[in-house]
């Protein structure tokens, strides 16, 4: 079943079968390096006593083996605890990806999209390393450290106590070290978060910095903050190396205290440097759990973020007559192509529309954060197949006027109509279903070009994919493909043109057959001649699908049928028709 991120939990420490079979496989290869270390010492001194080698062979022979049996659970328990957490991984990322989804675009706030996800793959890349890089090692760490003092006790019980309280100690060592990090991490992050408000601020605003003549206490103001987070790397240094003090300190205590018992057990003498060894080779074993320390550290604070992020309420949710989509019957719906039906039944005002539907906006207004108005009130009727270029200036609205018409953002008054029918009654999957977006940042998958195109269209066959890409303009390069639509694109793959990009992402909208076209600067990285050729050609491919274009050139605006200009959220002059 697929494993969603819960908020309510921070998920970092879970156990799963997998890991704890992979958490005693880690613990068999510790307690094979103990032990080859303690049986070590014992065969040294005992061939010091020079005895027949046949009473040496046993020892050699063990020795060998637990040579050989630490690298070799050590590399299972890699494989084991590597492949749960590629398949943790993967199975979270799934979910994540679909709990952003409803939180795109209005409750990510101003950073780009691929700020976001790499922020939120990164994240999550470190919670579930938390699984190998701390639980494992827990385990491994508590299986051999017992499986230690039990075999040393059946020789020297005090020596097995010393070993018991070595191991207590360390434990304590490690939680002390986990508070101690997580506080000095929060520290450290602040610091780093201010030294970069501060560099930004002070770059953004050299100039007038310079002519207010404010640039030393700029200076001062950067300085300081610098201080702050040099002070709070030093303590977290501090911190760390305490904590690892600490373990050689315990280590230290132990290996003397297990000296002092062992010279006085009567034992022989190699089997008192098998006890006096023993401590050594657990401190070294234990050390491991400081270093786990950072990594749950970094896990949670990744995992607070992560939860703070998906556990926001999304601004656009069904309104409450819509069933939810699971219990509705999925069925193929092309709304250009005409073969679907209507579906009955209680699902609100299902939006079915025959063809290119009429789009009306009604003394509008909307808002990304409460209270706020970024668009309208607003007057906007949109006629099937008609093609409108929306311009002005930076913040009058034009990609709030998108976000409303892909129910991205829903209004706080007044009326969007999709053939009639309130879109805010309808299944929000329904108006997401009739629009095709793409801006200027179009993504390219690392996958095959025929991949990227059945994103958008998963059931279109190769014909309606090749179609589409000569339809957006991309017929020759296509044919210059070795491998057609196998070609892989993105990392690893052909590197792809700014120009080919954008006609890609047109391509998709084409092959989605998704009757509304909303273009947000689709030019905007483009050289004038390659815009209008890409222009000329999304408008031909377009069809008899209305489009809506945003953009700031000029670019076009001739091929269009109305350019209306945005000035605070509102139409500026009225809508001004272009000739033909
Ligand atoms: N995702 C968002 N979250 C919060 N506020 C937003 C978001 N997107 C836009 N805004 C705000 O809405 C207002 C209108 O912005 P919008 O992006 O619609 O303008 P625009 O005309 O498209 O600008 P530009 O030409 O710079 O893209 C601005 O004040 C902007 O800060």
């Amino acid at each position: 079943m697929m494993r969603h991120l819960d908020p309510t939990r921070l998920p970092t420490l879970h156990l799963s079968r997998g890991l704890v079979v992979a958490g005693l496989l880690g613990g068999v290869a510790t307690a094979s390096g103990i032990a080859l270390t303690t049986t070590s010492g014992w065969l040294i001194v005992r061939a010091d006593e020079q005895p027949q080698i046949m009473l040496l062979l046993t020892a050699i022979v063990a020795v060998r083996t637990f040579g050989l049996a630490r690298p070799v659970f050590r590399y299972w328990e890699r494989l084991r605890s590597h492949d749960v957490a590629l398949r943790d991984l993967a199975e979270r990322r799934t979910g994540t990806y679909a709990a952003l989804v409803p939180l795109t675009p209005a409750r990510l706030g101003a950073r780009g999209r691929t700020d976001v996800l790499t922020g939120v793959v990164d994240d999550l890349t470190d919670v579930v390393e938390a699984s190998v890089r701390v639980t494992v090692p827990a385990i491994a760490a508590l299986v051999a450290g017992v499986g230690a003092a039990a075999l040393t006790a059946l020789v020297d019980p005090r020596v097995g106590l010393v070993l018991a309280a070595m191991l207590l100690a360390t434990a304590v060592v490690a939680i002390l070290a986990d508070r101690l990090e997580s506080r000095s991490q929060a520290a450290v992050l602040a610091a780093r978060a201010e030294v970069a408000r501060v560099v930004q601020l002070t770059t953004e605003q050299a100039d007038e910095l310079r002519v207010i003549g404010g640039t030393g206490s700029a200076h001062d103001w950067l300085r300081a903050a610098h201080v702050r987070l040099r002070a709070s790397v030093a303590r977290q240094s501090r911190g760390r190396s305490l904590s690892a003090a600490a373990v050689l300190v315990i280590t230290g205590a132990s290996t003397l205290a297990c000296a002092a018992l062992a010279s006085t057990s009567g034992a022989d003498a190699p089997v008192r440097a098998l006890l006096v060894l023993a401590p050594v080779a657990t401190g070294e074993a234990l050390g491991v759990l400081t270093d786990a320390t950072r990594a749950l550290a970094r896990a949670r604070a990744c995992a607070r973020r992560l939860v703070e992020l998906l556990g926001r309420t999304p601004a656009v949710v069904d309104h409450p007559e819509v069933e939810p989509p699971s219990r509705r019957p999925r069925g193929a719906w092309d709304p250009l192509r005409r073969t679907a039906h209507a579906e009955r039944g209680t699902q609100g005002h299902p939006l079915r529309p025959h063809g290119t539907p009429r789009l009306e906006l009604r003394d509008l207004a909307a808002g990304w954060l409460p209270g706020r108005t970024d668009l309208g009130p607003l007057d906007l009727t949109i006629e099937p197949g008609e093609r409108v270029a929306i311009t002005g200036p930076n913040g009058s609205g034009k990609s709030t006027l998108l976000a409303v018409l892909a129910r991205h953002l829903d209004p706080t008054a007044g009326r969007y109509t999709v053939d009639d029918t309130d879109v805010t009654h309808a299944p929000l999957a329904d108006v997401r279903r009739l629009v095709a977006v793409v801006d200027d940042e179009p993504h390219v998958l690392a996958g095959t070009l025929r991949a990227n195109l059945a994103l958008a269209a998963p059931d279109a066959d190769d014909q309606v994919l090749v179609d589409s890409l000569r339809r957006a303009g991309l017929g020759t390069w296509l044919d210059g493909l070795e491998h057609g639509l196998d070609s892989r694109l993105g990392t690893g793959g052909l590197g792809i043109s700014g120009g080919e990009r954008t006609r890609l992402a047109i391509a998709r909208a084409i092959a989605s057959a998704r009757p509304v076209v909303l273009l947000d600067e689709p030019v905007a990285h483009l050289d004038h001649p390659t815009a209008e050729v890409v222009i000329a050609d999304l408008l031909q491919g377009a069809g008899e699908r209305s489009v809506i274009m945003v953009t700031h050139h000029h670019v076009g605006l001739d091929r269009m049928d109305r350019v209306v200009t945005m000035q605070e959220g509102v139409p500026s002059h009225g809508q001004e028709r272009v000739p033909g």
